[in-house]
């Protein structure tokens, strides 16, 4: 359903990633976990058009993205919650996710968005800029949902947030996946969450996957090397 081959990517004179190959199934929640600078965000900006492709194919339900605009992939179906969630602070929690919103929803944030995440009503006035981070986080993860995405990608959601947030946003990834048809791809270093949420587990090492396996399967002591700087 989302399938990437062979893609590359960098910077400058140094390529970051080399030759990456990833096939997610539709309804699959992936895991891509991998240490610092080990080249999870520039996959995710290059999947998202943010970076050029240097080589390779990205196929989104049929339809080849990786030539495509931002806002083309995004029409496509594809969403990003990036690093540092990026939320606007100084606009309102509403105007935030009014900023994800077709023309066509004139404003109006679909119920089950607010139905995944009461906080954000009750907040709906507030600036984003005071709420805490795992209240941004929602708030960035709701914004990406209003385009209404076949594909999701998170870029380390639970970085700088407490424990019992990160487990309220699995419970709220695994019912969003659920309920909307969802294909996720998260990117992380915290294995006790994406154990709870992902179905199949890859490793990102120096720009190239070096591990995969199923979540019946996985074998929690070798990611945790990977993991471990
Ligand atoms: N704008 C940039 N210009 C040049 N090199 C970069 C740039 N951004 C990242 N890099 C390099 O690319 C490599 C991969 O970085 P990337 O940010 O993708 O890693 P990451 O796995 O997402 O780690 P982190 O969790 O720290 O963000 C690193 O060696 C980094 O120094």
């Amino acid at each position: 359903m989302f399938n990437i081959q062979a893609l590359a990517s960098g910077y400058g004179q140094s390529e970051v990633i080399h030759q990456l190959d990833l096939d997610v199934a539709k309804n699959e929640i992936i895991a891509v976990m991998g240490r610092n600078g080990m080249g999870k965000t520039t996959l995710f900006k290059t999947l998202m058009g943010v970076l050029p492709i240097r080589g390779g194919e990205i196929t989104l339900d049929g339809k080849r993205i990786e030539k495509m605009d931002s806002f083309q992939r995004v029409n496509a179906g594809l969403a990003y919650v990036p690093q540092g969630r990026m939320i606007f602070s100084t606009m309102t929690v509403l105007e935030n996710i009014q900023t994800g919103l077709p023309a066509s929803a004139r404003g109006k944030v679909p119920q089950d968005l607010y139905e995944l995440f009461p906080v954000l009503y009750d907040m709906r006035k507030r600036k984003g800029g005071n709420l805490s981070g795992g209240q941004q986080q929602q708030l960035a993860i709701a914004r990406a949902l209003a385009t209404n995405p076949k594909v999701l990608l998170l870029d380390e959601p639970t970085e700088g947030i407490q424990p019992s947030i990160i487990k309220d946003i699995a419970r709220s990834l695994k019912q969003i996946r659920d309920q909307r048809d969802l294909t996720i791809v998260v990117s992380e270093q915290v294995l006790s969450f994406t154990m709870d949420i992902a179905d199949r587990f890859f490793v990102i090492d120096k720009g190239s996957l070096v591990y995969e396996n199923t979540r019946n399967n996985v074998d929690e002591k070798t990611i945790s090397q990977y993991l471990s700087v």
